[in-house]
């Protein structure tokens, strides 16, 4: 049902590194002329995605456009920063035509969406639809329930069993708040994986009118984005969550940390020790920005798991500190000195 002159917010979520801010970028650089004001929830303390997408030089993208919460989880800091931040963007003279949310690849996307009936919100804000953006090639190799069917056999077979890992708590609350799910970097998988991974999401969700497209570097059509018309705020209940009986839920299962760097001159060695490192701990996702010596251009490093990419996206601005900064978010229980000594090793 369309919700009639409120402002359409669209959230964003998805495991860290799944592409949620490659689909923003590709949402900003399609955006035709539609003013869209994005909320960027990053778990780790570098807000290498803000960079990323202030860093891409989108024409209509404005600084003052894209808004970033830096405290933790949307989820755990909906009262004190989520809500301010939309009542901002909602009373400006000129309010945005759509509001993005990408919430941290750590978030529980549902508690965002109820924040959506506060009343200062419900009457000029609705949500427009929760879209979920999977990682293909992670699912395939079952980072969050290695065989689907073969998980839920053994539930049903033993229900003590019923204690979920993190990963595979985070992935199901993710999917089952989602009006629509973007199966993404499909490039990884064959036609058999991909076909085995869209039947183990299918049997996974809980509705059967949820969407799945698949794709290549989040790349789906803005008129699909943002007009699924959902209004999730009213329709909670068939978005289930292990949390609705009211048991607090906290982020004590994941860990990160910032490492600082010296210039580096060879980034190709320095990707090596970083995917030892990935191996050797419980390292889910590393990224940031590395200052080569002689290039003018900052050297962005994207690690989602073993596979890594880098690339020079920008130049060092005038008067910028040129600087190497890496973000390592992993398990709980994370080695920062042993991790940080392994990075840091000529
Ligand atoms: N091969 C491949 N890589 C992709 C695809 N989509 C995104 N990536 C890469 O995956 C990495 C992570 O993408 P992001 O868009 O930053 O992921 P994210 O979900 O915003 O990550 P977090 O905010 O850290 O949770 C980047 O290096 C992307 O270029 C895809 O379809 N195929």
């Amino acid at each position: 049902m369309a919700q009639l002159g409120k402002i359409p917010a669209t959230v964003i979520t998805g495991f860290l590194g799944a592409g949620k801010t490659t689909m923003i970028r590709n949402m900003l650089e399609n955006a035709n002329g539609k003013r869209i004001a994005l909320i960027i929830n990053e778990f780790g303390d570098l807000g290498v995605d803000r960079g990323i997408i202030n860093g891409c030089g989108i024409e209509g993208c404005e600084e003052d456009d894209v808004v970033e919460l830096a405290n933790g989880c949307i989820c755990c800091t909906v009262a004190d920063d989520f809500l301010p931040t939309i009542q901002g963007l909602i009373d400006r003279d000129t309010p945005p035509d759509h509001i993005v949310i990408e919430t941290s690849g750590l978030a529980l996307p549902k508690p965002l969406v109820k924040a959506f009936n506060w009343p200062e919100v419900r009457s000029r804000v609705t949500v427009d639809g929760v879209v979920a953006v999977l990682d293909g090639a992670a699912l395939r190799d079952g980072l969050f329930a290695h065989d689907h069917h073969a998980v839920q056999a053994q539930r049903e077979a033993d229900e003590n069993l019923d204690h979920e890992s993190p990963l595979e708590e985070l992935f199901e609350e993710q999917l089952h708040c989602a009006d629509m799910v973007v199966l993404n970097k499909t490039d990884l998988l064959t036609d058999a994986e991909r076909s085995k991974v869209e039947a183990d999401i299918r049997a996974e969700l809980k509705k059967p009118s949820v969407k799945i497209i698949a794709t290549e570097h989040s790349r789906v059509e803005n008129a699909i984005l943002l007009g699924l018309g959902a209004a999730a705020e009213d329709d909670l209940d068939s978005r289930p969550s292990h949390h609705d009986d009211g048991h607090e839920h906290d982020h004590d299962d994941f860990d990160s940390f910032v490492v600082s760097l010296d210039a580096i001159s060879d980034p190709a060695n320095l990707e090596k020790r970083l995917i030892d490192v990935v191996r050797q701990f419980d390292v889910l996702r590393i990224k940031g920005f590395l200052d080569v010596p002689g290039k003018p251009m900052r050297h962005v490093v994207q690690g989602v798991g073993e596979r890594f990419q880098r690339y020079f996206d920008r130049p060092w601005a005038d008067g910028e500190t040129r600087r190497s900064e890496l973000v390592v978010i992993g398990l709980h229980g994370l080695d920062r000195a042993v991790i940080e000594a392994a990075i840091k090793a000529a």
